[in-house]
């Protein structure tokens, strides 16, 4: 895939990292740009479509699975999610730096493509605060909490597997893991920008002095 390299930010539903990225694409705006994902659970209050996710049927979204038109794709809570092609490519277009919101199951998937992103994974303090939050966001059903709840523990134990993720935040305090991720973030990139600045400098040598 073209473009700079893309950032992928999974860990258990409730733990934070909507709020993190939304922080990012606030304070970074016209760098990062979010890679709006396929689901077929319906819009909460205050989500847009479009923006938040794109909101299909299941009939839309395996036909569209079929046709080739995803990444990846995942089942979660009684509900399909997936990261179109598209939904990518729209934000490299921009020359922008991709995040992707998914869970494990899409983390394991994006593994198996050529997208490189860096992995980050934002875990909560602790499952009671978990579950304190996810209960606080008052966006679930009881059944949905509760297969929400028994996918992290798996999550939070699947997430300590080493190389899996470059890095693993805990969003205890929100001011403080915004620093994490940002620091985390940004040192990758730059990181990678610098290699390629090298790597330039290097061959204009060659070009200047053959
Ligand atoms: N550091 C924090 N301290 C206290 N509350 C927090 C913190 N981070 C996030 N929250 C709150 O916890 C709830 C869950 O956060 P958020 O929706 O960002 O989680 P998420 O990981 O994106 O969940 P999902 O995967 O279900 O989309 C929200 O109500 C949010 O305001
Ligand atoms: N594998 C994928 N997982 C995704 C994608 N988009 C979101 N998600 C993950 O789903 C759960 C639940 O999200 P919610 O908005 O219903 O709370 C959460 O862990 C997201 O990270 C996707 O395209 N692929």
């Amino acid at each position: 895939m073209a473009g700079p390299r893309p950032v992928v930010m999974s860990g258990p539903s409730g733990a934070g990292k909507s709020t993190l990225l939304k922080k990012l694409l606030k304070e970074f705006e016209g760098v990062f740009g979010f890679s709006v994902s396929h689901t077929t659970r319906s819009p909460r209050p205050g989500e847009e479509n479009g923006k938040d996710y794109h909101y299909v049927t299941r009939e839309v979204m395996k036909a569209a699975i079929a046709n080739g038109e995803f990444i990846e794709n995942a089942e979660f809570s009684g509900n399909m999610y997936g990261t179109s092609k598209a939904a990518v490519q729209a934000v490299q277009a921009k020359n922008m730096i991709c995040i992707l919101d998914i869970d494990m199951q899409g983390v394991k998937n994006i593994k198996r493509t050529d997208l490189n992103p860096v992995y980050v994974s934002i875990q909560p303090p602790s499952m009671e605060i978990l579950e304190k939050r996810l209960r606080d966001r008052k966006t679930e059903s009881e059944e949905s909490l509760q297969k929400r709840l028994h996918a992290a523990k798996v999550d939070m134990e699947i997430s300590k597997e080493p190389g899996l993720f470059d890095v693993v935040i805990i969003n205890d305090d929100l001011d403080v893991a915004y620093g994490k991720l940002k620091d985390a973030v940004l040192e990758v990139i730059f990181f990678q920008k610098k290699i390629l600045l090298n790597s330039y400098a290097f061959y204009s040598l060659f070009i200047i002095f053959p």
